[in-house]
């Protein structure tokens, strides 16, 4: 499964890349809107840092200024993923840039009819939004059910990453029902690591070590 940060904070990027486990590194308009640098400063910080995927959203409103947008950024990254809020403008540039071999993300899916434009329009990877659906008191977790199945009877290759994850047991469950990427805040990736019986294990680990220790240099004295 591919796993993604979601983050412009170079200090959360450094932290998780070191981690080794990172397939890089998602971005949104509000998230790089925080930073207080250009953007394009910022990507190209961010390409620095990580060996991966690092993903941009246009923000356009027509196909041609998409496109003309996504290559401006395409030369500045290594690996670049360009993030579409699916309509009819980002079908066309979907289509457009898959075309020319650059992997595109349809964002703000909340439908599996939306998930079946998108791998029409050649999208690399679909973003169902699974806590914001669950915020209007609907499932998300049974979108990416649908959309996983539908993708799967119908042979599209089109990957679904699970976005909009609030916590470890979010990614633990798009994980079980297909999705092949999920990106993250920086707080629910070491969530995924954490847990107090690893902390209480590892102690009692180290304590029993350590009166080991002490045993045999009282016996060898
Ligand atoms: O609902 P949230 O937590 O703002 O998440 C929004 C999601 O949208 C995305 O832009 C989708 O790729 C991610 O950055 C994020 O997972």
């Amino acid at each position: 499964m591919e796993i993604y940060i979601d983050t412009a904070d170079l200090n959360e990027i450094k932290k998780a890349m070191s981690l080794s486990i990172l397939d890089g590194v998602t971005t949104n308009p509000t998230i790089l809107s925080k930073q207080g640098v250009p953007y394009k400063e910022r990507l190209g910080e961010i390409n620095e840092i990580v060996d991966g995927k690092i993903w941009y959203q246009v923000v356009s409103s027509n196909s041609e200024a998409m496109v003309r947008e996504a290559l401006e950024v395409v030369s500045l990254l290594e690996q670049p993923v360009i993030k579409l809020p699916i309509g009819q403008e980002s079908l066309k540039a979907s289509k457009i840039l898959s075309n020319q071999g650059i992997e595109t993300n349809m964002t703000l899916v909340f439908s599996v009819a939306q998930a079946i434009l998108s791998a029409k329009a050649g999208a690399s990877y679909i973003s169902p939004y699974v806590g914001r659906i669950n915020d209007i008191g609907w499932s998300g977790l049974q979108l990416i059910k649908d959309i996983t199945q539908i993708f799967s009877i119908q042979g599209i290759q089109t990957k679904v990453i699970g976005a909009s994850l609030r916590s470890s047991q979010d990614i633990v469950s798009v994980a079980e029902l297909g999705a092949k990427a999920a990106t993250m805040p920086f707080k629910v990736l070491t969530q995924m690591l954490n847990n107090p019986m690893t902390d209480s294990g590892l102690v009692q680990f180290n304590d029993d070590w350590k009166a080991y220790q002490r045993q045999l240099a009282t016996t060898q004295n």
